[in-house]
């Protein structure tokens, strides 16, 4: 069944109660608007705040949806400046306040936004454009992407120079359209699409390529007068390139090596070496409390990376969520220079809780305390550890590949304002505990870049290591990224522990290359 996105279930809130108050004071709404609300009844409508979008095509038709939505909202807000509408003003300036208010503009940026993660997700999983475009993503099938959403990406793949993927998708949209896979649209023809695809080849140097694409379609269709002119447009760009230099063959571009990894890590194809294989191990580790001890998968020793299991209830893990949504905003990085910073290499949304601020928050700090051995005591200076961070990632939405901790001199850190009191002579971030609230369908994993290690979401579970070594170094081979999401909605809440606090706990080693064993 159809559902209506989280703002369009704000709006539509906002217009129906506006509508009853109308209705109320023995008057009528404009009948554009009733027809309006007329449309969207009967669709389900999603009562949590949460990125709910199935797959990837879902979440474009939502968001362009909800685009052309916006268009008619602010079409009827104009309108109040039409003198033949026969509703008040009062009505209209009415509207343009709930509009403002609900802060539900989606702009061609939004549009831009999902068509990028569509991109996004074909590339780093290597997903099947045919079968992509067709509706058909891993084991899933959906509706297929209309003629014009794909010819709306290879727009915007053209416009960024991304030719090699520009003639991927139009001669993959051009196979559907001729094998009749794809619902034709009466406004778009294939000559259309064989036009684009011959400029396509053309920028890409390979206009002989242009040439039999039109040749083609002319054997089909002969009384297309328009073909013969570009055909002989493209035999005079060819003439002029030499004819040794006619064998270029269509190659994808060259991915720099580390994002080829990333990629590779995040399909879980990451190599590592039969040493390190072998040496893992799985066990219950001993906690502070004797009688309790917690189920270690230990994926990476040097450095040492876990992921803990059944470590977080279901009942608590919505618990979170729940306390979350209403606090959920886009996600930023720090940056020293500025505070904080909305950036395309976060794509998510994020919550922040206080331990003290629910008793449930308060348990879980001691929860992280027991398992790592290590404290996360919060006091109003020098706090052993962050708020816990809630986020969460919808289709298309990740983390690119980082550190966490913050690579500056902390009173630098502490000067500009970033850090905020609570945390001031706390140290860096020594240890991350990431505990993963909800299994994803699809992608997701969190991809430790530099050393092949892909840790899958695991509900319940939480993925624990040291960004520092026990010299005191960062630690560069805990670089890692929140791959992107395929299929579900991703929500993880994470606890960083500080450095200062833990100098007993988690002391010096002998040596630099000193391991973490267990405790
Ligand atoms: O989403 C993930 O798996 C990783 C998140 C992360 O790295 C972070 O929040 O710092
Ligand atoms: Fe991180």
């Amino acid at each position: 069944m159809e559902m209506l996105a989280k703002s369009e279930v704000k709006i539509v809130a906002a217009l129906e109660n506006y509508v009853q108050s109308v209705k109320e004071e023995g008057q009528e709404a404009p009948h554009e608007v009733r027809r309006f609300l007329a449309e969207v009844q009967g669709k389900v409508r999603v009562s949590s705040q949460e990125h709910y979008a199935e797959n990837p095509i879902n979440a474009f038709h939502l968001v362009q949806r909800f685009h052309y939505m916006w268009g008619r909202m602010s079409s009827l807000i104009i309108c109040s400046k039409c003198p033949e509408t026969n509703a008040s003003r009062d009505y209209y300036s009415t509207l343009e306040a709930i509009v403002n208010q609900s802060q539900v503009f989606t702009s061609k940026e939004d549009v831009k936004g999902v068509a990028l993660g569509l991109l996004r997700l074909w590339v780093t999983y290597k997903l099947d454009i045919d079968k992509l475009i067709r509706g058909h993503i891993l084991d899933t099938e959906t509706d297929s992407l209309a003629v014009s959403d794909i010819l709306y990406i290879a727009e915007l793949l053209n416009e960024t120079n991304q030719t090699y993927d520009t003639i991927v998708w139009l001669q993959a949209l051009l196979n559907a359209f001729e094998a009749g896979k794809i619902e034709q649209a009466d406004d778009i023809k294939e000559v259309n699409i064989v036009l684009r695809l011959a400029e396509a080849y053309s920028s890409y140097g390979m206009p002989w390529e242009s040439i039999n694409r039109l040749v083609e379609y002319q054997m089909k269709d002969p009384r297309d007068e328009g073909i013969d002119r570009n055909i002989s447009y493209y035999k005079s760009k060819l003439s002029s390139i030499p004819k040794e230099h006619r064998s270029k063959t269509l190659q994808p571009p060259a991915l720099y090596a580390n994002q080829r990894r990333y990629h590779a890590v995040c399909r879980g194809e990451g190599e590592r070496s039969q040493r390190i294989l072998s040496s893992l191990k799985c066990f219950y580790r001993k906690t502070k409390i004797p009688i309790y001890r917690v189920k270690e998968e230990v994926l990476n020793y040097a450095p040492r990376l876990s992921l803990f299991y059944d470590v977080i209830f279901d009942s608590e893990a919505k618990f979170i969520k729940e306390a979350s949504y209403s606090m959920l905003q886009r996600s930023g990085v720090i940056r020293t220079d500025d505070r904080n910073k909305v950036s395309d290499g976060r794509i998510s949304e994020t919550g922040w809780h206080s331990d003290s601020s629910h008793p449930f928050f308060e348990s879980l700090g001691r929860r992280v305390e027991i398992i790592t051995g290590l404290s996360t005591r919060q006091y109003p200076f020098e706090s052993h550890s962050e708020n816990f961070q809630v986020v969460n990632y919808g289709i298309g939405g990740m983390y690119d590949p980082h550190t966490d901790l913050f690579g500056v001199s902390l009173p630098d850190l502490d000067r500009k304002g970033v850090n905020p009191p609570y945390l001031q002579g706390s140290g860096d971030r020594v240890a991350t505990f990431l505990f993963y609230l909800e299994d994803v369908k699809a992608g997701g994993a969190t991809a430790f870049v530099n050393i092949n290690v892909t840790v899958p979401v695991v509900k319940g579970a939480a993925a624990f290591w040291y960004n520092i070594r026990r010299n005191g170094d960062a630690d560069e081979n805990t670089k890692h990224a929140g791959c992107p999401v395929l299929l579900g909605s991703k929500w993880i809440s994470n606890k960083w522990i500080r450095q200062h606090a833990q100098v007993f706990r988690r002391p010096c080693g002998k040596s630099p290359d000193a391991q973490d064993g267990p405790l």
